[in-house]
């Protein structure tokens, strides 16, 4: 390397399989994630950008420091800690990798300093690309659940809250909205941090109602806000590019606005009177028809939804909906929530054929993913 300095013997040796091991590191990390990118995701973009890191590093990995390599002799290769034997799902297995390979990395431009100049400051640049891939790739991950999901939870207070929603996650359900008005901020923050784990467990996404604050304190994956709450700027400068923002609308100019605002998902409703909401005007199902017809990104109607009326609100052209007493209050929530997503998945395979609105344009959210 050009710019080597004068070294001790001892020290040389050492340094270059610390680089070597390192580079190994970094790059097995890499392709870890490449390979979900890639066959998990199918998304080139984001394949690309791992491709592109992996052989940058390569360039780094000379024959001088692979020449250090001494296995047998690597006391590491032994030591193994529990915690890496087992993965509870995909998002850790590529959490612990972006860890190891940041902190791969770190050690990388630490010990590069010694090596060469250059190598520590290109290193230093990787491990920033690293943290916009990661951001990139929970951003598409937290986008794709959205896209997916039909049913959406919105908790109320009750005695068997951990239980609810677990059953409720058992029968499928994707998305759980944690909504509090009653109880102070240490509860508020136990239970979130509870749902939060839950929801992890079960791959499903959790949005914090209202409160952007516990939302980050809890690593969720959103937050819900309402037209008297947060502004969708502020919000999104405090939560970043890469968590979801949902926006409830009662009209269509809200909708119109939460659109050009750049909101991830919208409410539609209410869309019948609901004792979840006393003294809220009913927006009712010529709002969700027009909600089918102009809203480009994920909307779940809301509002009095329950078994007996979710096909009014179907055939008004909702593929998506939210409801809170009908899972909350479900003498079974897993039956509740099995039954809803079988209506929902129902109304999904007959609009398969049907690619066209009935104004001759074509189906919006196409256009929009
Ligand atoms: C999915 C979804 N849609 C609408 C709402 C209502 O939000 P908001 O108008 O802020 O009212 P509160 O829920 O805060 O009482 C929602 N929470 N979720
Ligand atoms: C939070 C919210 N926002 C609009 S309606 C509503 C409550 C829906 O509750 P329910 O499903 O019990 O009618
Ligand atoms: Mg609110």
């Amino acid at each position: 390397m050009g710019n080597t300095h004068s070294r001790s013997q001892f020290a040389q040796p050492a340094l270059y399989r610390i680089l070597d091991a390192n580079l190994d590191r970094t790059r097995e990390g890499i392709r870890v994630v490449e390979e979900w990118c890639r066959f998990g995701l199918n998304n080139a973009q984001l394949t690309e950008r791992c491709k592109y890191l992996r052989q940058e590093l390569a360039k780094w990995h000379t024959p001088e420091l692979r020449a250090a390599r001494n296995t047998p002799g690597d006391l590491g290769t032994e030591l193994t800690h529990p915690q890496e034997e087992t993965r509870d799902s995909i998002e850790q297995v590529l959490q612990v990798n972006f860890c190891r390979i940041e902190e791969a990395l770190r050690v990388l431009e630490e010990y590069g300093k010694v090596y060469s100049t250059e190598m520590a400051a290109a290193v230093k640049q990787m491990r920033y690309q690293v943290y916009t891939l990661e951001s990139s790739l929970m951003a598409y991950q937290r986008h794709q659940k959205l896209k997916q999901a039909s049913l959406y939870l919105v908790t109320s207070p009750s005695e068997t809250l951990f239980n609810t929603i677990e059953a409720a996650l058992q029968g499928g359900l994707a998305i759980v909205q944690y909504r509090d008005k009653e109880t102070d901020d240490l509860t508020r923050l136990s239970n979130a941090r509870k749902l939060q784990q839950l929801c992890q467990d079960y791959g499903a996404l959790f949005i914090v109602n209202d409160r952007i604050d516990l939302a980050l304190a809890v690593d969720a994956d959103g937050v819900h806000l309402g037209q008297q709450d947060m502004p969708l700027e502020s919000a999104r400068q405090l939560l970043g590019p890469q968590r979801l923002i949902g926006r409830s609308t009662t009209n269509p100019s809200e909708l119109d606005r939460a659109i050009r605002e750049g909101a991830d998902y919208v409410g539609v409703g209410p869309v019948y009177e609901t004792p979840t909401k006393e003294g809220k005007v009913a927006a009712g199902v010529e709002y969700v028809q027009y909600a089918a017809e102009h809203c480009p990104m994920p909307w779940f109607a809301i509002g009095g939804i329950d078994t007996t009326n979710v096909q009014e609100v179907l055939s008004a052209g909702a593929q998506r909906i939210s409801v809170v007493r009908a899972i909350m209050q479900a003498d079974q929530p897993t039956l509740a929530t099995q039954y809803f997503l079988a209506q929902l998945n129902q109304k999904q395979t007959l609009r398969g054929s049907r690619k066209v609105l009935s104004n001759g344009h074509p189906v919006t959210e196409e256009l929009w993913s």
